[in-house]
Formats: structure tokens, C-alpha cells, sequence
């Protein structure tokens, strides 16, 4: 039996997300929980014929509490998008607040799920509910995980355009690593499953680069005010939790990006950091997943020159972000 949750469930993401949620015979029931909506779309979502059971609260009668207890997954899209001219770091003063109290919640009801954090600024994010969870004395970092599939999925996309074979982007794969944002994100064309054309010239190859690192603001750009990206990214969500539910239920040898705790698995994670050359506690590169969480944190491996540069103009921003997210815990009453 798996049971999934959604915070933020009646959002942009959320109810995309929830959709695909309730699509999948491998979700047994599926919890929904927001402060508006939910009595709603669970109702809707309900007459789905599929097997997951479909419930949803509101905050009123512990309705959290309600939506999280025997959750095994829970993904939080909960929180304010960007409008044209913000960076995800300008949403921190709003889903800063959010996302602790939702961690708070998982803290006490359902303090040994996987948590898969959708929420932006996603660096600071994942940060302030491990600092949660650790004030709980519940912090597991095998189970937390930051959403950089959308990252992913760009890059796939944008290469197999460039290939001019929409058909490959399911099988076109870039590792993405550093984080969740502009000059973080770090896509590693030289490793792409499907090389770029040798005619590739290098300022296209930075011209890509700068189009997957700030894809987001594209569609930031196109929506003019009313979000950014939801559809893209509920696809990516429901790609990644079901990858996590596939491995939860005993399936070996699944890996996906993610944006995870440094000590997740502490040989890989410290072999990464050599890598990088900075004691960093998050960052984002592909991972094993298993039944228990985080198997292991797969290497950088061989980076180009313009890759290493990238790389190192990812970490200052990263540390500062993850620093951001750990004090604003630091300092707040829970
Ligand atoms: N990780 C990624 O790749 C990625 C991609 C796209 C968007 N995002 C982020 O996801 C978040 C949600 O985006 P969206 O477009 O769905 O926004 P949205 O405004 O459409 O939906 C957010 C939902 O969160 C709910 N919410 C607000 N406070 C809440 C609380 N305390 N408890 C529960 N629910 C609450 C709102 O009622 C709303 O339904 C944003 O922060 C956005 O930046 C991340
Ligand atoms: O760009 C945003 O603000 C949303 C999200 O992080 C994205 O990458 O689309």
C-alpha cells in the first residue's frame, strides 16, 4: 500500500500533479491538502477510475495532520510562483514560512515518509525542512529531496530540438547538477546520452547552457504575471515521485536528479564534494534511489573546461542559498 500527499494541492502544480498522482496504479490512496480548494478537486479527481483513494482537507479540524498520517510520499508544489522580474530567491520571504510550517506537520504526522520539495527557492527550501526535521529529532537526509527533474527535462528537450528529433526527448539524457536556479543549475552537455552535432560551435553550446540554466524564466516571461511553470513541471513531479514509489516498493537500480543532503550516503556524497572542492551540504546530481531513500550520489565524473567553470560560478550562490534556508530555522521559534 502507498499512500502519496500532496501540499499545495489545489495550485498551478498541485492539481496537475495530483492528476498524474491518481493516474498511476501504483498509488494506493492520495491525500490532497491546501488552504483553499481541496474538498474540491479531490471530489473531482475521485470519480478517476483508478485505484487510489482520493481524499482532501483544508486546514480547519487538523486537516494536515489528517492528510499526512500513514503517508509514505509526501511533495510539496505549496507556496507563491515568480512574476516577470523575480528571482526564485524573491520568493523566499513568502515560501520560507510556507514550507517550514508544512514541514513542521510531516515532523509530527508523518515523520517517516519521503519528502520531495517542489517549493522555490528549491536550494533554500530543502534546507529549512531538514532543519525542521532536525529540530524534531526526525531528520533522515536518505528521505528528503529537492525537485531538479524539470531541469531534466529541459535539457532533453532543448537537445533533441537541436536534433531535430522531437521523438528522442524521451530518451535524450543531460545530467543537470549544482541546484535549482539561474547560475546553479549546471547542465553537463558533454555527458548527454545523445551527443550534440560536431558542428556544434561553442557559442551555441553556451547559448543552450544559458537556455536550460534560465528555462524558467521563459515561461515566467510567456505567462506575464499569471506564474511560471506548472504543466512542465507536474509532468517532471509525477516523474520523479513515481521513481521514488517504483523504488519504495522494492525496485533496484532507479536513478533520478535530485537535489540532496550531502551525507545522504556518505562515501558518494563526501567523493562529490572532493569533486567540486567545496564542503557544500546540498547539491543536486543524479542518484540512486532505493527502498530506505538516497543509495548513492553519482560523480560529476569528466567535466569539460567551460563545465568546471560552471561548477565553480554555481557554488557562491548555492552556499549562500543553503545558508539562507538553514539560519531562517536557526532563528525561528517552530
Ligand atoms: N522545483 C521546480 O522545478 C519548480 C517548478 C515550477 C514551480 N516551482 C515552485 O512551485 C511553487 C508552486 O507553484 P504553482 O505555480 O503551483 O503556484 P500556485 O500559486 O498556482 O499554487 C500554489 C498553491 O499553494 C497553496 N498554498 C499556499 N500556502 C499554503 C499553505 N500554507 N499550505 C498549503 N498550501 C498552500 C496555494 O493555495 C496554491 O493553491 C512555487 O514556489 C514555484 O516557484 C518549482
Ligand atoms: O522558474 C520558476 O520560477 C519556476 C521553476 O523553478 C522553473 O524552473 O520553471
Amino acid at each position: 500500500m502507498v499512500k502519496a500527499v500532496v501540499l499545495g494541492a489545489a495550485g498551478g502544480i498541485g492539481q496537475p500533479l495530483a492528476l498524474l498522482l491518481k493516474s498511476s496504479p501504483l498509488v494506493d490512496e492520495l491525500g490532497l491538502y491546501d488552504i483553499v480548494n481541496t474538498p474540491g478537486v479531490a471530489a473531482d479527481l475521485s470519480h478517476i477510475a483508478t485505484p487510489a483513494k482520493v481524499e482532501g482537507y483544508l486546514p480547519p479540524d487538523d486537516g494536515l495532520k489528517k492528510t499526512l498520517t500513514g503517508a509514505d510520499v509526501v511533495v510539496i508544489p505549496a507556496g507563491v510562483p515568480r512574476k516577470p522580474g523575480m528571482t526564485r530567491d524573491d520568493l523566499f520571504k513568502i515560501n520560507a514560512g510556507i514550507v517550514r510550517d508544512l514541514a513542521t506537520g510531516i515532523a509530527t504526522a508523518a515523520p517517516k515518509a519521503f519528502v520531495l520539495v517542489i517549493s522555490n527557492p528549491v536550494n533554500s527550501t530543502v534546507p529549512i525542512v531538514a532543519e525542521v526535521l532536525k529540530k524534531h529529532g526526525v531528520f533522515d537526509p536518505k528521505r528528503l529531496f529537492g525537485v531538479t527533474t524539470l531541469d531534466v527535462v529541459r535539457a532533453s528537450t532543448f537537445v533533441s530540438e537541436i536534433l531535430g528529433d522531437l521523438s528522442l526527448a524521451t530518451k535524450v539524457t543531460v545530467p543537470v547538477v549544482g541546484g535549482h536556479s539561474g547560475v546553479t543549475i549546471v547542465p553537463l552537455l558533454s555527458q548527454s546520452s545523445h551527443p550534440l552535432p560536431s558542428s556544434f560551435s561553442e557559442d551555441q553550446r553556451q547559448a543552450l547552457t544559458t537556455r536550460i540554466q534560465f528555462g524558467g524564466d521563459e515561461v515566467v516571461k510567456a505567462k506575464d504575471g499569471a506564474g511560471s511553470a506548472t504543466l512542465s513541471m507536474a509532468y517532471a513531479g509525477a516523474e520523479f515521485a513515481i521513481k521514488v514509489i517504483r523504488a519504495l516498493k522494492g525496485e533496484t537500480g532507479i536513478t533520478a536528479p535530485s537535489y540532496v543532503h550531502l551525507t545522504a550516503d556518505k562515501a558518494s556524497g563526501d567523493a562529490l564534494k572532493k569533486e567540486i572542492g567545496k564542503d557544500l551540504e546540498y547539491f543536486s546530481a543524479p542518484i540512486v534511489i532505493g527502498a530506505e531513500g538516497v543509495v548513492e550520489i553519482k560523480p560529476l565524473g569528466t567535466l569539460t573546461d567551460f563545465e568546471k567553470s560552471l561548477i565553480q560560478a554555481a557554488l557562491p550562490e548555492l552556499e549562500t542559498n543553503i545558508e539562507k534556508g538553514v539560519s531562517f530555522i536557526g532563528s525561528s521559534k517552530l
